[in-house]
């Protein structure tokens, strides 16, 4: 019997965080890869690898406006003059070898001619046609006047300096940052093969809820929740939509979720997940052939939070654009969907998906192995002194701040005088896991122990960044 089947099994024994993540990983693996235009491939995790395609740069490459000599025919001279036989602009070649004493005025970016192996900068030069667009007479004299010895190589690039042709430049699956495109645009790699983003659709339910353009009537609030977590997933590589409002019905619930279980790799339902009557969310998902994992974890706030796998699925068709990268490839099987329940209120959503459901996007999307998710959670120290009272680990949210000025004190300075490296953070004052005012305030959340303790400022305490 697995842990999540045990957990399952006795509904009384919580989960940890840390049992209830590890579930999550268990069930959720790499998506397959598509191809698709660079444009659309920023972010994505890489799944070829790539060599380069010829020596970059291709030729011998001048790095500066000037002209190329001969270093030898300087030598230690700081003052000389040679013919200038041929201009190189940038995109084209030079006709003929230099031979001794020869130059060509060369631009930036263009190939060295034969036998130059360094460029000194037009600043340096007396030549009668600078500045002329006309009348620049070859072969002519020029006198050079280098401040440095002209060594060779200098403001020079040699071929194959950057890469060599067939040299392996990025290995599978690193993420495809902005520099990274650059480099596969470089390659002429037009269409990377990348791990497909995952679909992500957020299923707002409760018969309290109106769009945020809707006035709310007597008993009524404002659907946020939708708005933070989309975005969020969006954040961790999702390609996500927001559901309509979905009422506490449960035809309505089964038909939303029906629907969202068919299109999308991960649904994130909020709200109706907990213990009152109408909490139907776990009744319609089990309906719909989800198997719960677990269902409550040892946390708060976000207790009442829900994990299952959807029923297995083939999918033949794609109904997004196939140069798309949340497209699966047509005749794909497409695993199924990974389901998580997370509670109504504000802050336990949230903290729920970043504990949760942001890992699980990025073993989906094959992100994880820059770290990502373990370089979110730092440690950090407290500002000001903390009482925490409560049975279950909290995440309360708190902000950086500067390092704090510390008096000497008979009381509790101790550990922080003695290690007073940062960063360190405030806990805000907030209402409860409804309060997304105050969470607005926070850079994340610190996470405290169960048990009444108070914390002296400059404990040490692991942090949830958001
Ligand atoms: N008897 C018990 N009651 C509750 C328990 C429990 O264990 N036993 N758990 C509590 C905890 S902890 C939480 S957290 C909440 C979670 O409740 P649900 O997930 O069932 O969510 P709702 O009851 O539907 O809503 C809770 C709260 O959040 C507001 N909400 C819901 N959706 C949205 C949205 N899209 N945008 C903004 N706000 C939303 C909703 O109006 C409620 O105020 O249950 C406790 N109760
Ligand atoms: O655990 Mo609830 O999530 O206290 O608000």
């Amino acid at each position: 019997m697995s842990m999540s089947d045990r957990s399952a099994a006795s509904p009384a024994r919580l989960l940890t965080i840390a049992e209830a993540l590890e579930v999550v990983r268990t069930h959720a693996h790499p998506l397959e890869a598509v191809r698709v235009p660079l444009v659309a491939a920023w972010d994505c995790a890489l799944a070829e690898p790539i060599r380069a395609d010829r020596d970059s740069p291709p030729f011998d490459k001048a790095l500066m406006d000037g002209y190329a000599i001969r270093s030898a025919d300087a030598g230690d001279r700081r003052e000389f003059e040679v013919l200038v036989v041929e201009e190189i602009p940038a995109g084209t070649v030079p006709s003929r070898q230099l031979g001794q004493g020869e130059s060509a005025l060369i631009m930036t970016g263009a190939p060295l001619p034969e036998g130059a192996d360094a460029v000194v900068p037009r600043e340096w030069a007396d030549d009668p046609a600078q500045g002329r667009q006309t009348d620049r007479p070859l072969p002519r004299l020029v006198r050079l006047r280098p401040p440095t010895p002209v060594v060779p190589g200098v403001n020079v690039m040699v071929r194959g300096r950057e890469m060599t042709a067939g040299e392996q430049v990025l290995t599978p699956p690193v993420q495809l940052t902005a520099v990274r495109l650059g480099l596969l645009a470089s390659l002429g790699v037009a269409r990377p093969l990348v791990t497909r983003r995952p679909r992500l659709i957020v299923v707002p339910t409760g018969d309290e809820l109106v769009e945020p353009d809707q006035p709310p009537g007597p008993g009524r609030i404002r659907n946020s929740n939708a708005f933070t977590l989309a975005a969020l997933a969006r954040r961790a590589g999702a390609a996500s939509r927001i559901a309509p409002i979905v009422p506490d019905r449960l035809d309505d619930l089964r038909e939303a979720l029906r629907q969202a279980l068919d299109w999308a790799d991960v649904v994130l339902v909020t709200g109706g997940v907990s213990a009152g009557d109408r909490d139907l969310v776990p009744a319609a998902l089990e309906s719909l052939g989800v198997r719960t994992l677990f269902h409550k974890v040892h946390l708060k706030p976000g207790k009442p939070l829900l994990f299952g796998v959807g029923p297995e699925r083939t999918a033949a068709t794609s109904e997004a654009a196939p140069d798309h990268p949340a497209a699966f490839a047509p005749g794909t099987d497409r695993p199924p969907a990974l389901v998580f329940g997370l509670p109504g209120n504000p802050v336990s959503g949230i903290v729920g998906f970043l504990l949760f459901v942001q890992p699980a996007l990025r073993l989906l999307s094959r992100c994880e192995e820059d770290g990502t998710t373990e370089s979110r959670n730092l440690q950090v120290r407290l500002a000001t002194q903390f009482t925490h009272r409560g049975d279950r680990p909290t995440y309360h949210p708190a902000r950086f701040v500067a390092q704090p000025h510390l008096v000497p004190s008979p009381h509790g300075l101790d550990q922080a005088r003695q290690d007073q490296g940062g960063p360190w953070v405030e806990p805000l004052a907030w209402a409860g896991s409804a309060d997304l005012r105050t969470l607005a305030q926070a850079d994340g959340f610190v996470v405290f122990e169960p048990g009444d303790a108070v914390y002296p400022i400059g404990a040490s305490r692991p942090f949830l960044s958001l």
